[in-house]
């Protein structure tokens, strides 16, 4: 292990999931997101570069060895392998039940009836990574080795399969949501419903507000159809409810054994997919026929490895909105500050982009990079400049910014989710602090939109893909995986083994061109 500045050019850098290390403090296998951001801090300290990252490199790979390439292809193959339930259950495969509906006229030609129900061949891959790094410096370059070699990286395709491992008269299926809200839980739903209905399945359960519904006796499971969730994805929010904290694994197992459910389709951000892990890994141990599969859910589009996560979209588009507000708020007052904070516990994607698409923010402050507010390169000193030179100025700063600057706390949530200081007004009361102490008059304007653009229904984009995320949970159900999730990689549609989505939280890379772009988009320059 060592370190890189890309500044000066050296090493190699793998901004992947996994820490691998022979230093002290980076040494975690299975690192946490806070060594990685020990990591990290270390990588600038040596480095004495802002875009220092720390390299992260598998130890046992010999790149002396002329087969490495394909000793790292087959451990990426096993990694990526779908868990499944004939891996500890004898089960056999039976014709699916799923097809297009067709008018009797068009025969039975097999092969036609095939290719009109696009079925998906077992063997089918995507591939994970699209982009052939020339150089560890380029923009953005993941790299394995030091030359930065093309590794081809292949992922499972999602989709409905010829063969199938359940019998949809005797399934019993359960959708669960869990966590915070996030525009597009009831478009999930209402796709999983309609899919299981299309195999065949009768008994189709919901249960009420996340795992809590496992083992609070005083909620009872919500019968679903077609019929109840034909129009559920015209609101926001969950029709199920959705909740934090929990019981033991081992309770909901048995709660999920006593109700007879058989396919469990559990919606939710990273705490979600290690608890329903923990689900399969128990009904793997207890050798019981129950496929569990996950949609990701989290507005913060902090899940590993895939494009997005459904809602981001259109939690982009609400915050651009309060964006706007604030910005004719700040542009309609004499020396006005808009602020405007965003959802974003460790990953500053929502305020990224929706810097990116309002056009209108001056400043952009996301978890992933460091900032001062004080002294000749601190925010409070350009915010005076801009105030100088155009009268006005916005800020867009998410909520997981800038913790450093703020008293900590060590209160966590029922989920054991650490509890943030608030940093939209923390810089509010700075900005006006500072202000006063240089008498220059500012009017700032705070505006805290975070639970509007989380409870509002999913947009036209977040609509579609909430509905092929849907469906293809349902066919990977059928397939008989279990332990996996899905997600949309290079815009194809993937099956992912649970532990390879959550190994960290997705962060915005500030070497990469989105956070390059979002820079030359706000014009702001370094504070730190
Ligand atoms: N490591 C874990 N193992 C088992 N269950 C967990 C784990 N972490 C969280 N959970 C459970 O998962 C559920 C949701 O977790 P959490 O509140 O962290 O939300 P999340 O899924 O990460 O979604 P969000 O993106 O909204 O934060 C809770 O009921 C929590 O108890
Ligand atoms: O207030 P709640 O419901 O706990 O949710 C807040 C959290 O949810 C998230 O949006 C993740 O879903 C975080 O960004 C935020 O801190
Ligand atoms: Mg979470």
């Amino acid at each position: 292990m060592s370190f890189v500045s890309p500044a000066k050019g050296v090493g190699f850098i793998n901004t992947g999931q996994h820490c691998f290390s022979a230093n002290d403090h980076c040494s975690s296998k299975n690192f946490l997101h806070s060594s990685f951001r020990l990591c990290e801090r270390r990588a600038k300290k040596r480095c004495g570069s802002l875009n220092a990252r720390a390299i992260v490199v598998k130890p046992e790979i010999d790149f002396e060895d002329p087969d490495w390439k394909k000793k790292f292809q087959d451990n990426f193959e096993e990694r990526f392998n779908l868990p499944h339930l004939r891996d500890v259950l004898d089960v056999n495969p039976r014709p699916t039940t799923f097809s297009l509906k067709r008018r009797p006229h068009m025969g039975c030609d097999i092969d036609l009836e095939e290719r009109r129900n696009g079925y998906v061949h077992g063997d089918d891959r995507a591939l994970l990574k699209v982009i052939k790094f020339s150089s560890p410096t380029s923009a953005g370059a993941e790299c394995i080795d030091p030359d930065c070699s093309w590794v081809e990286q292949w992922v499972h395709r999602a989709g409905p399969r010829k063969q199938i491992y359940f019998d949809p008269e005797e399934v019993k299926a359960g959708i669960v949501t869990c966590g915070g809200l996030c525009p597009g839980l009831n478009d999930v739903i209402r796709q999983i419903v309609i899919t299981l209905e299309i195999y065949g399945v009768k008994k189709i359960v919901g249960i009420p507000y996340g795992y809590r519904g496992f083992f609070d006796d005083g909620l009872t499971e919500i019968p679903l159809s077609r019929q109840v969730v034909q129009n559920i994805n015209l609101a926001g929010g969950s029709l199920l409810g959705v909740s934090r904290g929990g019981a033991s694994t081992s309770d909901i197992v048995d709660s999920i054994q006593a109700r007879g459910i058989n396919m469990l389709f559990v919606l939710g951000g990273n705490g979600t997919h290690a608890g329903a892990n923990a689900i399969h890994n128990e009904c793997h141990k207890r050798k019981l026929k129950v496929s569990v599969v996950c949609v990701p859910k989290t507005i913060d589009n902090d899940i590993l490895l895939m494009d997005k996560t459904f809602g981001f979209d259109t939690a982009v588009e609400e915050a651009q909105r309060a964006i706007n507000s604030a910005y004719i708020e700040a542009r309609s007052a004499y020396h006005g500050i808009g602020l405007v904070k965003l959802m974003g516990r460790s990953s500053g994607f929502i305020a990224m982009h929706a810097s990116l698409s309002s056009g209108q923010i001056d400043v952009c402050l996301i978890p992933e990079v460091p900032f001062n507010l004080d002294g000749p390169y601190g925010i409070l000193q350009y915010l005076a400049h801009l105030i100088k030179t155009k009268g006005s100025a916005v800020v867009c700063v998410a909520e997981g910014a800038g913790q450093e600057l703020l008293e900590k706390s060590d209160a966590t949530d029922a989920s054991g989710n650490a509890v943030l200081s608030d940093i939209g007004v923390y810089i509010q009361q700075q900005i006006k602090r500072y202000f006063k102490d240089i008498c220059i008059p500012a009017d700032v304007k705070y505006i805290d939109p975070t639970y509007m653009i989380r409870a509002c229904r999913a947009n036209a984009s977040d609509a579609i893909l909430c509905t092929v995320l849907g469906q293809n949970a349902v066919h990977g159900a059928f397939a008989g995986f279990s332990g996996i999730t899905v997600g949309i990689c290079n815009t194809h549609y993937v099956y992912l083994p649970i532990p390879e989505v959550i190994s960290s939280p997705r962060m915005v890379d500030p070497n990469s061109r989105m956070w390059h772009r979002c820079l030359t988009s706000t014009g702001q320059p370094d504070f730190h």
